[in-house]
């Protein structure tokens, strides 16, 4: 059938900005092509009847229109009435809605994973319309398909299992990867989130089951960053699992071995990397929740050569970076005093020592950028990890940690010792920010909190920010009512704000690195650039620390609310960009050479981010025997 034939319906279904383009095609203006718009460009499919309604990539279900259902030959397999895009939705959410009213009084965690259950089987049979409804309500659904439901996912994810999702690489396919990747039927890919399950959020070691996390995270690639599905792929590297239960577990769907360590098992790592760039050599790989033993040293492997990132090392680093300067103007003070600020940071592992890192550094940028600045940062930080205050006199330390140990005699003089409880810790230094990244829910006692009260700050900040719910340091009722109504609070899972009972409510922030990984990922895909620079993360924090306004901030408001995180993603995406080219790291994407980037302004960066968000609107459907 002639495409011009197909152009009234699709021009009475849009009501897109292209739908000019489009006209003038309708009129036949030669000019025009549809490959200025992927909405619109048809979509060339190798395959039709039950086999196009079975393939979540092209299925429309009923909103398949006559024209394509004859040329599709879909006819009589589908019911007679033609729905459109939107009134799918409304019969979806019609039944998803149904589900909250009858287990209104039910565990609230069997709902979530039955929401999860919904959402998923939606996903398995038609993608488009999957992230229609979770765009359209990321506020209500981004709990359900990521943190925290995403972590009782994972921890059921035997019995949850139906359709395989990504790819699942093991210890035993050692040798085999590099055919293996040829397996995936996608011949671009452009983001990868992969995660060896070793410390999912604060849940430990899930073994196989871990590929929940990575699917979760790129669920958010394509609401809030707009990567296009069919170009994501989460990705499982199975090097067995040292969670006794699982191990012994008949029902497990990983290897049942103790996990592979040392040379072994970055073997394995190492051939999976060489494996998907090979195949992919523009692909990002994001890794995800591997624990700290590993993360630091995977990250100084490969971070020169592939275009790769950890999120819970760096993502969270510039989350949290955002997030304090936020609390400093919070203080009514000025971003530049964060170098006075005093902050207790509870954890110290792949999280705890990324932002303790990205934090010392950005206080010496400020205090003048050299050796004595970076120096003196390093006293503002009191760390307190499993075994207590981490000092010099600590034996076997860590040396991530050490150099955020503190001198004995220094400790000494503020009445601390080598592990020195938190609650000590707080009592005596007075700190202004608390930040947890421990994975102890409740670490944040009644104790640390009274003590946190007597915080010389006049607005101190709380960060607690372990995943999932239950893992939470503090919950923001515990922290406003402990230690009082003027504190900033975080939450690295979402939490309702508090009714303080004078009409005023106490605001829980979310501060989680989804503000800012998937922006991380897009703007590297379209610089081009050949690595994710310490500077583009630093530009990605900075752009999440001005994105929010001094009357919000004023107000306790240091993120941005999760309705605006395709907004923040676009503008974080935009400054990584300008980053890379200003880096000359950037080697441009498609037919954009780097030289064309050079020349984009700042607004052209983000109008040129915006075209290549992918929209879940229904492509035209065009079939051709192979
Ligand atoms: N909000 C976010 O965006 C975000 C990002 C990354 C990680 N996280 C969360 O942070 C947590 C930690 O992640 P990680 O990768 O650093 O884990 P990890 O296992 O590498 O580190 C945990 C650290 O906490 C310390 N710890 C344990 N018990 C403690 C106690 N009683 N007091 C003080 N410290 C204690 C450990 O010694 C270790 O240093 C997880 O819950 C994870 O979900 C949140
Ligand atoms: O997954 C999240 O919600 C944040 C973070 O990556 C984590 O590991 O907790
Ligand atoms: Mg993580």
């Amino acid at each position: 059938m002639a495409i011009s034939s197909l152009l009234p319906r699709l021009l009475r279904r849009s009501s897109s900005p292209n739908l000019q383009q489009l006209r003038l095609l309708a009129a036949g203006d030669p000019s025009r092509s549809f490959t200025t718009c992927e909405g619109f460009r048809p979509t060339i499919v190798h395959k039709r009847s039950l086999d196009i309604l079975h393939d979540p990539w092209f299925n429309k279900g009923t909103s398949f229109s006559i024209t394509e259902r004859d040329r599709l030959d879909l006819r009589g397999l589908l019911p007679p009435n033609v729905m459109t895009p939107q009134q799918q939705i409304e019969r979806f959410m019609l039944d998803l809605k149904r589900l909250q009213v009858y287990t209104r009084d039910g565990r609230s965690d069997t709902n979530a994973l039955a929401k999860w259950r919904i959402l998923n089987r939606l996903h398995d049979r038609n993608e488009t319309m999957y992230y229609k409804v979770l765009i359209e309500n990321i506020g209500e659904y981004a709990p359900i398909v990521y943190t925290p439901t995403v972590g009782l996912v994972c921890q059921n994810y035997s019995g949850l299992y139906r359709r395989p999702r990504g790819m699942y690489f093991s210890a035993a396919d050692r040798g085999e990867m590099m055919s293996m990747v040829y397996n995936w039927p996608a011949d671009q890919v452009d983001m990868i989130v992969v995660t060896d399950g070793s410390r999912i959020l604060g849940l430990g070691d899930l073994g196989v089951q871990g590929i929940g996390i990575s699917i979760g995270k790129l669920d958010l690639y394509v609401a809030a960053a707009g990567i296009n599905p069919q170009r994501v792929l989460p990705v499982m590297i199975d090097v067995g699992t040292n969670n006794e239960k699982l191990l012994c577990d008949p029902l497990y769907l990983g290897l049942q071995e103790h996990r592979l360590d040392g040379e072994d098992y970055i073997s394995v790592i190492d051939e999976f990397m060489e494996a998907v760039f090979t195949r992919w050599p523009n692909v990002i790989v994001q890794f995800e929740d591997f624990q700290s033993k590993w993360a630091f040293k995977l990250l100084q492997r490969y971070r020169n050569t592939y275009r790769m990132f950890n999120d819970d090392v760096q993502g969270t680093a510039g989350v949290a970076i955002a997030g304090l300067l936020g609390a400093v103007r919070a203080q009514g003070r000025p971003m530049i005093d964060f170098p006075k600020q005093k902050i207790v940071v509870a954890g110290a592992g792949s999280a705890g020592i990324g932002v303790l890192n990205a934090a010392r550094k950005t206080m010496a940028r400020m205090l003048g950028n050299n050796e004595s600045a970076f120096e003196s940062a390093r006293s503002q930080f009191w760390v307190v990890d499993a075994m207590g205050l981490v000092t010099e006199g600590r034996a076997n330390i860590d040396p991530e940690a050490l150099p955020f140990a503190r001198k004995l005699k220094e400790s000494e003089r503020h009445g601390l010792h080598e592990g020195s409880s938190l609650a000590e810790v707080v009592k005596k230094v007075k700190p202004d920010v608390l930040l947890g990244l421990s994975a102890v829910g409740g670490l944040f006692s009644k104790e640390v909190l009274e003590a946190f009260k007597e915080s010389s700050c006049t607005r101190p900040a709380i960060f607690a920010m372990s995943n999932p719910t239950k893992n939470a340091e503090c919950t923001p009722e515990e922290a406003f009512s402990i230690v009082g109504e003027h504190i900033v609070f975080a939450s690295g899972s979402p939490f309702h704000d508090v009714n303080l009972g004078n009409g005023k409510y106490g605001h829980c922030n979310q501060g989680n690195n989804m503000y800012l990984f998937p922006g991380i990922g897009l703007g590297t895909l379209l610089a081009g650039a050949r690595e994710i620079s310490d500077g583009m993360l630093q530009a990605a924090a900075e752009c999440l620390a001005g994105y929010m306004k001094d009357e919000e901030v004023l107000n306790g408001i240091i993120y941005p609310s999760i309705s605006s995180i395709r907004d923040i993603t676009k503008e974080v995406a935009a400054a990584v960009v300008r980053e890379a080219v200003a880096e000359d790291l950037a080697e441009g994407y498609r037919d954009m050479d780097p030289r064309e980037l050079q020349k984009l302004t700042q607004e052209e960066t983000l109008a040129y981010v915006k075209r290549n968000m992918w929209d879940p609107v229904y492509p035209t459907l065009v079939y051709k025997n192979e």
